[in-house]
């Protein structure tokens, strides 16, 4: 039997869909969330529907691939994963990820992350994905070692947060599959 990828028996992950606006709008916006991203301005909701428009959920096409993350007894929407800067010669693709904060501290991260890597390695065939994490964000340490990634390097003052530079560690899974 074909196996059923992106769900799980509390979450699922689906394309943007234009519904997903305010809920977009408000992370996005989010000032906590900017140092852990490369976001530097406000994210207007013509830019979002734009993105929402333009985009293929197809990494090959669009070269990224962004998630929402739904719970499955209510559809109610938890958060975004995505791969972004993807590499179609080195099959390898950065991930991120922000749940909401009403709904963190559940393991809904966790479950998503796993889900995420099933799909990339089981369904698309990626040879890698990686992240860059901050190293004092423990909770993503913790989520990224527990979903099989490994600690394979340090940026020194990678990102700049509040007039302050943090280092930043990389992390990789490889698809065992392909080693
Ligand atoms: C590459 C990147 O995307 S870096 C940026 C990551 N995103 C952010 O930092 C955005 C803001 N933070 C968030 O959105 C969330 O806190 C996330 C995505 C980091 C984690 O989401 P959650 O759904 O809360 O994570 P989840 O419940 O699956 O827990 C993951 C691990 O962290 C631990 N954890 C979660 N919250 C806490 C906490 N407040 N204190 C200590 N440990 C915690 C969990 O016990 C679990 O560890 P374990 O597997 O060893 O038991």
């Amino acid at each position: 039997m074909r196996k059923s990828f992106l769900m799980n028996d509390r979450i699922y992950l689906r394309a943007v869909e234009p519904e997903d606006m305010d809920i977009m709008y408000e992370m996005e916006n989010d000032p906590s969330l900017w140092d852990i991203s490369n976001f530097t301005v406000p994210y207007s909701r013509y830019v979002l529907r734009q993105y929402i428009e333009g985009s293929q959920c197809d990494i090959f096409a669009d070269k990224q691939l962004r998630l929402m993350i739904l719970r499955k007894s209510d559809h109610c929407v938890l958060g975004t994963i995505d791969i972004t800067d993807f590499a179609p010669l080195h099959s390898r693709g950065e991930v991120g990820i922000a749940i909401h904060k009403d709904y963190r501290q559940q393991g809904y991260a966790t479950d998503a992350l796993r889900l995420l890597c099933e799909y990339a390695f089981d369904f698309l065939s990626l040879s890698q994905l990686y992240s860059h994490v901050a190293t004092d964000n423990e909770v993503c340490i913790k989520l990224f070692t527990s979903c099989g990634f490994v600690q394979c390097g340090l940026l020194k003052n990678w990102l700049q947060v509040e007039n302050t530079y943090k280092d930043a560690i990389i992390f990789q899974c490889l698809n065992p599959t392909k080693q």
